[in-house]
C-alpha cells in the first residue's frame, strides 16, 4: 500500500548495524560513547586500545542503531595484529553502514588512505565519512579537511553517502550523525529491548575498564602486552541488603617479568593506583560497591602464541 506523505506522518522506524573504522586514535571509541551516551567502549590517548567489537546501542524515536566498535586497522606484525585485522574485515561485511573516522586536526595520511581504499572495495555497503575532533580546529582548517576528504572519495571511486563533521567531546553534530546513520538502515523493528546500551557481557566491560586504567602512563610496547581477564564476579556473602559488595577477581597478563614489575610498581604503588581508578569506573558501570582483587601474571609472549591467545579471549 502506498501512502501520500503530507509531511505529518511519522518517519518509518529503522534498525540495523553500523561500524566506525579509521586509523588508531581517530576518535572511534569516543564517538561511540557520545552517541550511546554512556561509557561502553574504552578510550585512551594511546593508539590501538580497542580490541573487542563492543556494541553500543542508540535508541531514538525513529529507530535503533547498533554500533560495533572495531580495533584500529594497521599493518600486522604479530599474530594478535593479524587477528585484529581479520576481525575488522569480518565486521565490515556484516553491517548496514560503515563510518570512516578521520580526525580534523591531522592531515590526511597514508593510514587514512589505506583504510579508505580497503572500504572502497566493499560493494553495496554505504560509507559515511566522519570528520572527528572538529573542536580542535578553526573553521578554515575544517573546510580544507572536508574538501580533502571529498577528493579522497573521488580519487578512490568511493561514493560517500555523507561527509559529516562532528565533535564527540563538544557534543557537536553527534545527534545529526545518529540520524544520518539511521537513514541508511533498513526499516525494521527494534533489535534490542529499550534501555539496553550494550550487549557485551559485564565481564568484558569490566576487563576493558581495568585495561584502560592499567594502560595509563605506560610507554612503548607495553600497552600491547597487557591483557585482562575477569576470573569471577560474585556478591560477597553475609552482607546486609543495603550494603552489598561485589567481589571481582581479575588477572592482568603481561608477556615478561620486566613488564610485571612495571605494572606493579614500587611496593605495589602503581597497581594500587590502577585498582583505585578502575574500581571507580566499575562501580559507576555496575551501580554497586566493588572489591577489586588484581593479580599480575606473566604469560610468555602471549601475542604470538595461538593457544594463549585463545585462552585470553582473542
Ligand atoms: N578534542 C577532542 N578530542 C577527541 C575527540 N574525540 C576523541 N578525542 C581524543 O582522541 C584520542 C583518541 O580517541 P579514541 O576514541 O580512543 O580513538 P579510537 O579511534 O577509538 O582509537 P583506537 O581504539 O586506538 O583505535 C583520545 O585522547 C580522545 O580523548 C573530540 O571530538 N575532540
Amino acid at each position: 500500500m502506498t501512502s501520500l506523505d503530507d509531511g505529518t506522518s511519522p518517519p518509518e522506524y529503522r534498525s540495523g548495524f553500523a561500524c566506525f573504522v579509521g586509523r588508531p586514535n581517530a576518535g572511534k571509541s569516543t564517538l561511540t560513547n557520545a552517541l550511546v551516551g554512556q561509557k561502553v567502549a574504552i578510550t585512551s590517548s594511546r593508539p590501538q586500545t580497542t580490541r573487542h567489537a563492543i556494541r553500543g546501542i542508540v535508541h531514538r524515536d525513529d529507530g535503533q542503531l547498533v554500533l560495533v566498535d572495531t580495533p584500529g586497522l594497521h599493518r600486522p606484525r604479530t599474530l594478535l595484529g593479524q587477528r585484529l585485522n581479520d576481525l575488522v574485515r569480518t565486521t565490515w561485511a556484516e553491517v548496514d553502514v560503515v563510518g570512516l573516522c578521520i580526525p580534523a586536526d591531522e592531515r590526511l595520511g597514508p593510514g587514512d588512505r589505506y583504510i579508505a581504499s580497503e572500504i572502497a572495495r566493499i560493494a553495496r555497503t554505504p560509507k559515511i565519512a566522519v570528520v572527528t575532533k572538529t573542536d580542535r580546529v578553526s573553521d578554515d582548517r575544517l573546510a580544507e579537511q572536508l574538501v580533502a576528504v571529498a577528493e579522497l572519495g573521488t580519487e578512490l571511486d568511493l561514493d560517500w553517502a555523507e561527509i559529516v563533521p562532528v565533535s564527540a567531546v563538544a557534543g557537536q553534530q553527534v545527534d545529526l550523525l545518529a540520524g544520518l546513520l539511521l537513514a541508511q538502515m533498513p526499516p525494521g523493528p527494534p533489535l534490542y529491548p529499550e534501555g539496553d546500551l550494550t550487549d557485551e557481557p559485564e565481564e568484558t566491560l569490566v576487563a576493558e575498564l581495568i585495561r584502560e586504567a592499567a594502560l595509563e602512563g605506560v610507554r612503548d610496547e607495553l600497552p600491547h602486552s597487557i591483557a585482562v581477564v575477569v576470573e569471577e564476579m560474585i556478591p560477597r556473602e553475609d552482607r546486609p541488603a543495603d550494603r552489598p559488595l561485589l567481589d571481582v577477581h581479575v588477572n592482568i597478563y603481561v608477556e615478561r617479568d620486566s613488564q610485571k614489575s612495571i605494572v606493579i610498581g614500587k611496593k605495589g604503588a602503581r597497581l594500587r593506583d590502577v585498582g583505585t581508578r578502575a574500581r571507580q569506573h566499575i562501580e559507576r558501570l555496575l551501580g554497586t560497591p566493588v572489591y577489586l582483587d588484581l593479580h599480575v601474571k606473566v604469560a610468555k609472549d602471549w601475542q604470538r602464541d595461538p593457544k594463549q591467545l585463545g585462552r585470553l579471549g582473542f
